[in-house]
């Protein structure tokens, strides 16, 4: 499977797979210290170390390699560079946890690099200011996407993209905390933490995400959408936060769509961050509903750029809630409103529900 991208690729799943181990303890000592009474619910600590430590790991990885390539990344180190004990605490903490996850001379290593002091982390962090655009490459990045899912100890993700003259071309995804299958909001099963990957004209790929080293998508597992029609078939996917979007809404979409009230509750899968367009891809879900609650709110590129990819590569569509694709070309933010993703098979009979509930 020769393609355009095949350094980007391995680089971007070193460096996201890096990002999924640092982040994966860090959600597994959230769970632990809450069940024995050390952490209390409001310490948002572990997530902002995530957060600027896979930052950090993933930017520098892409410096690295593709030291002309600008990145639009989500985090900035400013609160960590002031000059306040918490500021030194966090900063202490990330190296601390960077070391843990890269060893120098790993054959990873040799690739995407190591940071070795705080200076270094917070120059890379930065790396990820770039305002993006319409002309160009850049990269897109949301290190820990998800935050409230990660505090909760439910789903999360590690998302990079790669952006043409506004189109995405090479998506990542990685997620811990995803089983390998998910049936309803209490039904799942198989291996937890999943590597999403597509590649522009190549497909969309499944594999472990804990296996260290890239696996050569040859060797990957390749999804696909599924392209039912049949409504007690669908499945919907949604967020879990009714502050992200609207779930009533979403409720008179998939009463249009022809749910009924018996069955909805096992048809709705709720998860926050990307993994939602991961199970789509997957072919265990077939719409994914993001109504907007506020009509000023404008979504991030790095909130949708991966898993865009990634629906358009296993067999599906994504749109705003007009149906029109989502332009990865207009700065940090996204112009449209509103986020519908479906199978070919089904998306324009979404769209017209939506149009109808709107
Ligand atoms: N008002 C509003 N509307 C829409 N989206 C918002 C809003 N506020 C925040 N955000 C962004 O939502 C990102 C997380 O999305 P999720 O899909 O995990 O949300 S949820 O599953 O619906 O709870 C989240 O990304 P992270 O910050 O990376 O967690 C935010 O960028
Ligand atoms: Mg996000
Ligand atoms: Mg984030
Ligand atoms: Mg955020």
């Amino acid at each position: 499977m020769a393609h355009p991208y095949s350094r980007e690729l391995e680089i971007a799943t070193l460096a996201v797979k890096r990002a999924s181990v640092l982040t994966k303890k860090l959600s597994d000592s959230i769970a632990s210290t809450q069940n024995d009474g050390t952490q209390t619910k409001d310490d948002k600590s572990p997530v902002t170390v995530g957060d600027y430590a896979a930052q950090a790991i993933i930017n520098h990885a892409i410096k690295l390699n593709f030291p002309n390539d600008e990145i639009v990344g989500e985090e900035d180190s400013d609160s960590l560079k002031e000059d306040s004990a918490e500021a030194s605490r966090l900063s202490k903490k990330i190296l601390e946890i960077i070391k843990d996850v890269q060893q120098e001379g790993d054959a990873a290593s040799s690739k995407i690099g190591v940071l070795k002091d705080l200076q270094t982390i917070y120059t890379s962090i930065d790396l990820g200011n770039s305002q993006g655009g319409a002309k160009g490459r850049f990269w897109a990045l949301d290190p820990i996407d998800g935050t409230k899912g990660f505090l909760r100890g439910d789903q999360f993700a590690v998302c990079l993209a790669l952006i043409e003259d506004g189109k995405v071309v090479l998506g990542v995804i990685g997620c811990p905390n995803l089983p390998e299958t998910i049936v309803s909001n209490d039904e799942t099963s198989g291996t937890v933490g999943g590597l999403y990957s597509a590649v522009k004209g190549v497909g969309s790929f499944y594999s472990e995400l804990f296996t260290p080293g890239f696996v050569p998508l040859s060797s990957q597992q390749r999804i696909q959408m599924n392209q039912n029609t049949d409504v007690d078939q669908l499945k919907v996917a949604e967020g879990v936060e009714k502050g992200h979007s609207s779930h009533s809404t979403q409720s008179r979409i998939k009463a249009l769509l022809g749910f009924n009230d018996q069955t909805v509750a096992k048809q709705t899968i709720n998860l926050d961050s990307q993994v939602k367009y991961c199970i789509l891809a997957k072919g265990q879900a077939d719409v994914y509903l993001r109504l907007p609650i506020s009509d000023t709110y404008r979504e991030k590129i790095w909130d949708h750029a991966a898993g865009n990819i990634l629906i358009y590569e296993s067999g599906g569509q994504v749109g705003d809630i007009h149906g029109e694709e989502l332009n990865f070309g207009n700065g940090r933010y996204l112009n449209s409103k509103g986020v519908i993703a479906g199978s070919k098979a089904i998306f324009d009979k979404v769209i017209k529900s939506v149009q109808e509930v709107l």
